[in-house]
């Protein structure tokens, strides 16, 4: 995925600065920053969802603004709140999306039980998306961004609420996805998470890009954490406000 010169402002506010990322194929790329970075903009911009002010997203060569449909043939998206049609059980709404794509009836139905058996929500299958707790919800999102086994999957925060199991098992399938030659670009704000998973990593802060590269070169020495603080600054030394303390 190439990004050149993305910019989106909501407003007064510039939300997304000019970016531009090179996201190469079969990477395993973590997108990280503070709260209102701009990474869910710019996701959803690189995913067809938001329309940039200026700049273009290219995906396998595919412009995403100029050709949508065969945009999101390649693109498997894992959006942050973004509403899905929860009226619908588990296995509807995975067998819904599968047949969006076009795909036959038959392979919708292998692929719907693959997913929700890896994404352990066989027992769930036949109940309303609505009545799913938060992390069961992010599963199915996901189990309905893989459907139609995409080249490129973006997943926002993909584990916020995901329990460690499952988190685990979702981690094994994306390294098997990427060891396939699949691309994910997973934005999170778990530094650990990124330097086990990520091989290439970009750090954006109010819009703008201040590092991008391997997490090795990203890191220079550091844990991500450390380097991570220390490009975009912001911590507070202090013991909180008096009126807090307790003795
Ligand atoms: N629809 C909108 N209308 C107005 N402002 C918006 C809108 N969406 C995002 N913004 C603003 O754009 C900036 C970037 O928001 P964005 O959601 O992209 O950040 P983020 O990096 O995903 O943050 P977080 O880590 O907290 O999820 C923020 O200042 C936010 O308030």
């Amino acid at each position: 995925m190439q990004i050149t010169g993305l910019v989106k402002r909501f407003g007064q506010k510039t939300a997304v600065a000019g970016l531009d990322l090179e996201v190469p194929s079969g990477s395993f790329y973590g997108l990280v920053g503070p709260n209102g970075a701009g990474k869910t903009t710019t996701l959803s911009m690189a995913t067809g969802l938001l329309r940039p002010d200026a700049g273009a997203v290219r995906i396998h060569g595919v412009d995403v603004w100029t050709q949508p449909v065969e945009a999101k043939r390649l693109i498997g998206n894992l959006a942050d709140g973004v509403r899905l049609f929860d009226r619908l059980t588990g296995e509807q709404l995975v067998t819904y999306t599968g047949m969006m794509f076009g795909l036959a009836r038959e392979d919708v139905a292998a692929r719907t039980a693959d997913l929700l058996r890896i994404m352990d929500l066989q027992e769930a299958a036949g109940t309303p998306v609505v009545d799913y707790s938060a992390g069961m919800t992010k599963k199915v999102a996901l189990a309905c961004a893989l459907v139609h086994a995409p080249r490129l999957l973006v997943l926002d925060e993909p584990f916020e609420s995901v329990d460690p199991v499952s988190a685990a098992n979702i981690e094994d399938i994306l390294r098997g996805y990427t060891a396939s030659g699949g691309t994910v670009i997973v934005s999170s704000h778990s530094m650990d998470l990124v330097q086990r998973m990520c091989d290439h990593v970009a750090v954006i802060a109010q819009g703008r890009l201040l590092a991008s590269g391997t997490v090795d070169q990203v890191r220079a020495g550091q844990t991500l954490q450390d380097r991570f603080v220390e490009l975009v600054g912001g911590r507070h030394h202090a013991e909180g406000p008096q009126w807090l303390r307790q003795s």
